[in-house]
């Protein structure tokens, strides 16, 4: 399952995901190749329908590849079973999506040591590892034990952050993070994210409407330079004709 691929982080070859939708609209989306190398951060944008998020599903593997492959990390995913992928998803990938997926009713320690339990490496380091992130990402320690419900918008896009990086993941997948944010709120998490991503040498792929956002990187990707998005009409079924 694991083969030599030097430098490559992201390899997406010849994938189509098609959904069949309760509207007789079927919308198939092919993207050809793709490949982002190790330690690189993209920013990846493109019109409203035109694949990001399933992409970023497929990624995370949330979704599962219908034709084609995905190697992450040398790791053919679709090869992978459900719980192999749960597996490889929380020891290598962080996700921060736009709804953070925290746990509201937990203490953003409790948000954190969920992510270490459910990549099943023990971190015996843990609660220095959490201050040390805590005053990376400038979150006063006095939040530590508060439900994450009673932080801001602001702080709980912090602990999405931290949550995704307590594994040490290679690879960090984040889907329009500073949509409720202001402006200086996202030029310091803009410049956090990627500071954090250079200094653990963390591939990101990046994705947002926003394209002022782009600046903050140097490689940007239009998804129609590889995938296609096509919707059609379901054939009517038999009896109906
Ligand atoms: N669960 C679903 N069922 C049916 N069709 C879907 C589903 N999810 C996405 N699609 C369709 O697949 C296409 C791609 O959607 P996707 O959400 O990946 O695009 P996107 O680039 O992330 O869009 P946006 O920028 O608006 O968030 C769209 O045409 C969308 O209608």
């Amino acid at each position: 399952m694991k083969t030599v691929e030097n430098n490559v982080a992201i390899n997406v070859v010849d994938v189509v995901h098609k959904y069949t939708s309760s509207q007789d609209l079927d919308t198939q989306l092919s993207f050809k190749q793709w490949v982002v190398e190790q330690g690189q951060q993209v920013f990846l944008f493109g019109d409203s329908g035109s694949g990001k998020s399933t992409l970023l599903n497929l990624l995370s593997g949330i979704l599962a590849p219908q034709q084609g492959t995905i190697r992450l990390l040398g790791t053919d995913i679709g090869q992978l079973s459900n719980n192999q992928r749960d597996r490889f998803r929380a020891e290598n990938i962080g996700v921060v999506f736009q709804q953070f997926n925290l746990i509201p009713y937990l203490s953003v320690a409790k948000n954190v040591e969920l992510a270490v339990y459910l990549a099943k490496s023990p971190k015996p380091d843990l609660d220095k590892t959490i201050k040390q992130l805590m005053l990376a990402l400038k979150l006063p320690s006095t939040l530590l034990n508060m439900p994450v419900a009673n932080l801001s918008i602001g702080q709980q896009q912090r602990v999405a952050i931290m949550r995704a990086f307590i594994n040490s993941p290679k690879l960090m997948l984040i889907d329009e993070p500073t949509s409720a944010l202001d402006n200086s709120a996202k030029h310091a998490f803009m410049t956090l994210l990627l500071e954090m991503c250079q200094r653990h040498n963390t591939t990101m792929v990046f994705v947002s409407h926003d394209l002022e956002l782009k600046r903050y990187f140097s490689l940007h990707t239009d998804i129609a330079s590889f995938c296609q998005a096509q919707s059609s009409r379901q054939l009517p079924s038999q009896e109906e004709n």
